[in-house]
Parts: structure tokens; C-alpha cells; sequence
């Protein structure tokens, strides 16, 4: 069974469409990352998800559960970190993880919890009192409380430090390994690329691109290749190049030959027409797509003329390789 199932959810703030006809699942055991930039309708799903909102067309189920009638039985399989939660200032962090811990009728120790997210010696202070980072750290604690089956997670590393981010990531994986799945929503590429096993990025309420970060690099394949060269290559190197299927542009400059390329294939033909052509082939880097620029790509269209990418570098290949 899938944990999460959307299928053409659509929801309308008055004339705003904030997802339009959206449908993807996420089966148990996965930690999915929902990627997708400033108001393309990550919270709304989420809310939705968990019954808060109501779509205007579309259902969602979570473990079977359908969000709209058994909302109920979903958050009680669900730890929740959302953005902008409520904290009450006159409550300590202990309370704060008691409260969890009574709605979920669940056992846990409330003192481990705070132990877990590392703000024990924060247990008996006031939370109103508390820095963005503890507010974090004791929120993330409460979504931990009764090991649910689900953790949605909102933004989850907004206002923790470096040493944060990376306990936060261990207990994604901790929380993975012991069952749960785990939905996290945020524009920050790096901290999911780091512990997500697929993505799915959203732009305008629809789903523009979806797949495991090794899949969305094969499907955005159009690298380029830099090969450093001893003399300028000749126009008739260029066209030939040009007509290699799956070069996409070429462009040259005194020492550097400059080929975008979609396909393994392709780069290798064009290192090897460059190498037969007799210019000194010296050696060649390439640009393989981040999970940034797959972002990018996904939501804003290609850009022309990237080279800031992962530099993979490599040895020139033996005469006659292909
Ligand atoms: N209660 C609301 N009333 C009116 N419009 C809303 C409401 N909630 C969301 N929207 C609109 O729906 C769209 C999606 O918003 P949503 O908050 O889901 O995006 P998001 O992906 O979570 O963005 P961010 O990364 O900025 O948090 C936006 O255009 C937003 O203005």
C-alpha cells in the first residue's frame, strides 16, 4: 500500500489555483522530498494531507485513510512539523512534549525526546524564551512522539545550525530505518538531496518532474563537456561535432572546445572527433547536472551557456575509444 496517494487534487484560494488536477504517491518505507519553489503549493498539500484543508476537487489517502473523513486516523499515524506552528510561550519544552504525548496516547519518556533533539538542559526553561533553533529542535521532538508511520516535514531544518541539520538528517534515517516513511517539503535542494531516496518537485500546483535524483540527472543528461586543446579547432571539426546526434551546441575559443551534449554516447563521440582532429588533445572536464540545476531547469526552463556545475575530471580517452 502506498503511505501517501494523491490523485488529481486541485485546490482554488478564489481565483488563486494553488494545485491544479496533482496526483503522486509515495510508497511506505520511502523518504520522499517534496521540492518546489515559494508558492507552488507544498503547504497546501500538506495541509491537506492532514485534513486541515479541504480541495476543491481530488482526493487524497494517507496508509487507505481518505484525508477528508478519517483526518483523525491520519494524525494519529503522523508526527507533524509544520511551518509556523504554535508554540506557547508559558509552557517549558517538557510540557510542550507531554501535550504530544497525551494526543497521541502515546508512553514516550518526554525527558528522551529532549534528549533526542538535543535541548535536555532546555526541558524546565519557558519555551517563550527559547531561540529559533530550540523552537526547532523541541517541535521536530513532538513529531517524533508514539514512532508514527508517517513523518511530515515541513521546512524541517529552518533556524539549526550546521551541527542541527546534520542530527536532524540522523533521525530521519533512524526514524526511516524503523519503519517510518517520510515526506519532506522543502526549497532547500541540498538537505534532500543528502537524505531523500526520490523527489518530486512542484511548481504551480503541478508536479513538473519526479523520480530518484540519479533518474532526474539521466533525464536532464545534457552536460558539457570541456575539452582543453593545444590549437584552436578548425571550423570543420566544429560542424562535425555539430553533427553528432545528441549535441546540442558547440562553441569554440583558442584552447577550449565547449560541447552540450544530451547522452553518454554523444560526449564520447565529440571526445573522440576532437582527439582524431589533431588540435593536442590535453584533457576534458564535464558539468553532470545537480539536483540544483535539475530545480532550475524543472521550474524556470533550461539556461544557456551553464559551467558552474559538479566538475567530474577525467583523462583524455585512448585513441580509437568509443
Ligand atoms: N489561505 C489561503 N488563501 C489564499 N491563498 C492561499 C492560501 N494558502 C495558500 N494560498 C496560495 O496558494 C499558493 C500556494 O501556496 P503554498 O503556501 O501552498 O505554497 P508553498 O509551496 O508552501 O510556498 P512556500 O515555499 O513559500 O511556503 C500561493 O499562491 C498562495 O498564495
Amino acid at each position: 500500500m502506498s503511505a501517501i496517494e494523491i490523485s488529481n487534487l486541485t485546490k482554488r484560494f478564489g481565483d488563486v489555483t494553488a494545485l491544479d488536477d496533482l496526483s503522486f504517491s509515495v510508497p511506505e518505507g520511502e523518504i520522499f522530498g517534496f521540492l518546489g519553489p515559494n508558492g507552488a503549493g507544498k503547504s497546501t498539500t500538506i495541509n491537506i494531507l492532514l485534513g486541515f484543508t479541504q480541495p476543491s476537487a481530488g482526493s487524497t489517502r494517507v496508509f487507505g485513510h481518505d484525508a477528508r473523513a478519517e483526518s483523525k486516523a491520519i494524525r494519529q499515524r503522523t508526527g507533524a512539523l509544520l511551518e509556523g506552528y504554535g508554540v506557547y510561550e508559558r509552557i517549558t519544552a517538557r510540557e510542550h512534549v507531554e501535550r504530544a504525548i497525551r494526543a497521541k496516547g502515546a508512553d514516550d519518556d518526554p525527558d528522551a525526546v529532549l534528549e533526542r533533539v538535543g535541548i535536555p538542559e532546555a526541558a524546565d526553561r519557558k519555551a517563550g524564551g527559547f531561540s529559533k533553533g530550540m523552537r526547532q529542535r523541541m517541535a521536530i521532538g513532538m513529531a517524533l512522539v508514539g514512532d508514527p508511520d508517517l513523518l511530515v516535514l515541513d521546512e524541517p531544518s529552518t533556524g539549526l545550525d550546521p551541527n542541527g541539520t546534520r542530527e536532524l538528517r540522523d533521525v530521519i534515517r533512524e526514524e526511516n530505518r524503523r519503519g517510518a516513511t517520510v515526506f519532506f517539503s522543502s526549497h532547500l535542494i541540498d538537505q534532500v538531496e543528502a537524505v531523500c531516496d526520490r523527489v518530486g518537485i512542484l511548481k504551480d500546483g503541478k508536479m513538473v518532474t519526479e523520480g530518484s535524483v540519479a533518474d532526474l540527472r539521466a533525464q536532464l543528461d545534457a552536460a558539457t563537456v570541456t575539452v582543453t586543446v593545444e590549437r584552436a579547432a578548425p571550423e570543420s571539426l566544429l560542424s562535425e561535432i555539430r553533427g553528432i546526434d545528441g549535441v546540442e551546441e558547440v562553441e569554440a575559443t583558442d584552447n577550449q572546445v565547449l560541447v552540450s551534449a544530451r547522452g553518454g554516447d554523444a560526449k564520447l563521440r565529440a571526445l573522440n572527433a576532437v582527439e582524431r582532429a589533431g588540435v593536442g588533445f590535453a584533457d576534458f572536464t564535464t558539468d553532470d547536472p545537480s539536483l540544483e540545476e535539475i530545480f532550475e531547469v524543472a521550474t524556470l526552463g533550461p539556461r544557456e551557456g551553464r559551467g558552474d556545475g559538479n566538475r567530474d575530471r577525467a583523462e583524455a580517452p585512448a585513441e580509437g575509444e568509443a
